[in-house]
């Protein structure tokens, strides 16, 4: 990494949080531009044609609305694009024409940061996974049997990912009543989900991501928050897994963190108990969790710190699952690692599990109990980690506020 000089653009406008260490990329416009490939660094938004030079390979690479053409690249082309930013946003040469260039990201309009290709969702954290079999299937072990062996998961729908910000529309569906049949209507548990998302790239059409090989197709993270009508969910469910009840809306946040700011915050997944298939023994492997901490933000207020270090299966697992039977990898595939839960009550990251299925309802500050959103309730997802410099980093915030669907 670049010294950053005492008059370069980071030192002028870097905060902790958004300085020379993050740099998460996003798509925004502004009053006068449409939509373009842009860096964050403090509370500005530069458009990565302003950053990278025209006479650059790269600059083709970033001369787009989004991340789609730099995902299509590799792994050399998005290292090679982050170093030459860092060498630019540290240079005094260029801190008068950045200031220029810059805007403020309160007058910026963020779009999805890359098109979602495929879209997986895992349920790679046991102690949300524990939790939610104790509460759907009370009288059965609270993991399946085969939960330890492989990366649970679960195709979802690319087309209903969405940009922080974005309503969500209480879905309407079948729900179970007590006498044994559905009825149909708006979903009375709906939920979230707080969760890692992962952005990968560098295509492998028909082919297998081995362990080792994570590395260089994981482009980013970004904070995921997989809203779920529980009730519609516990209904469809049986057996072919969930459908409906998580598909009408998947928030992620405008900001994809490249893997490479995370480094400092590598850590070991926990210990694993139960021997693993060769294509998933990660014993041997470089590791591949990250020390983030999550909060989830329930109108204004901190109701859970969900560590995500505490999610068992990596995102280098579950890749090297979704891949091994040959299915490939398209630029813009996307999978997210599950709701994350830890061993503490308030490191639960769904209010299906903070308020038990309903019987242990969260009490709010006003007195009032609290179990499943209503209309009008915002969520909003924010996590931190530390950057090698001894900064900080804070990961782009995921929002969403309920509304009814008419
Ligand atoms: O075990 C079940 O029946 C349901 C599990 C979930 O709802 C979890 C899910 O969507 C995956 C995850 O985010 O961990
Ligand atoms: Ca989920
Ligand atoms: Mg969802």
């Amino acid at each position: 990494m670049s010294d950053t000089t005492s008059d370069s653009f980071v030192s002028r406008h870097g905060t902790d949080g958004f300085g020379i260490a993050h740099l998460p990329y996003g798509s925004f416009s502004t009053s006068s531009a449409d939509a373009r490939l842009g860096v964050r660094v403090g509370d500005h938004v530069l458009a990565l044609t302003d950053l990278v030079s025209r006479d650059s390979d790269l600059f083709a690479l970033v001369d787009h609305r989004n991340l789609d053409a730099l995902l299509a690249s590799d792994r050399s082309s998005w290292d090679r694009v982050r170093a030459d930013l860092q060498s630019v946003l540290s240079s005094a040469d260029h801190a008068e024409r950045l200031t220029a260039a810059a805007h403020p990201v309160a007058e910026t309009r963020m779009h999805m940061p890359f098109t979602v290709a495929d879209y997986v969702d895992f349920y790679g954290n046991e102690f949300h996974a524990a939790n939610v079999g104790r509460i759907f299937r009370p009288e059965q072990a609270p993991l399946l049997p085969n939960w330890k062996h492989l990366p649970v998961g679960y195709h979802g729908r690319a087309g209903t990912i969405a940009v922080s910000g974005t309503d969500v529309r209480r879905p309407h569906g079948l729900r179970p009543e007590a006498d044994g049949n559905p009825s149909y209507g708006p979903s009375r548990r709906l939920d979230i989900e707080a969760e890692m998302g992962f952005v990968l790239g560098s295509p492998v059409p028909g082919g297998r991501v081995s362990l080792s090989e994570a590395d260089d197709h994981v482009f980013g993270l970004t904070l995921t928050n997989d809203w779920s009508a529980r009730d519609i969910q516990a209904y469809e469910y049986v057996p072919l897994g969930p459908n409906l009840g998580k598909s009408f809306i998947t928030s992620i946040s405008p900001w994809v963190t490249p893997l490479a700011a995370l480094e400092a915050v590598r850590v070991a997944p926990p210990v694993r108990d139960t021997p693993l298939a060769e294509y998933l023994d990660d014993a041997k492997e470089r590791p591949w969790s990250f020390d983030v901490t999550f909060e989830v933000v329930l109108n204004g207020k901190v109701v859970a710190n969900p560590p995500f270090a505490s999610t068992y299966w990596t995102a280098a697992q579950m890749l090297a699952h979704m891949t091994v039977n040959g299915a490939g990898l398209r630029a813009g595939d996307f999978f997210a690692g599950g709701t994350i839960s830890g061993p503490e009550k308030s490191q639960r990251g769904s209010f299906l599990e903070l308020a038990w299925g309903g019987a242990e309802p969260i009490v709010l500050d006003d007195g009032s109990e609290f179990t499943f959103l209503r209309d009008g309730d915002e969520v909003t997802l924010r996590a931190t980690a530390a950057a090698a410099d001894g900064s900080t980093i804070r990961f782009g915030e995921c929002t969403g506020r309920v509304i009814e669907f008419a």
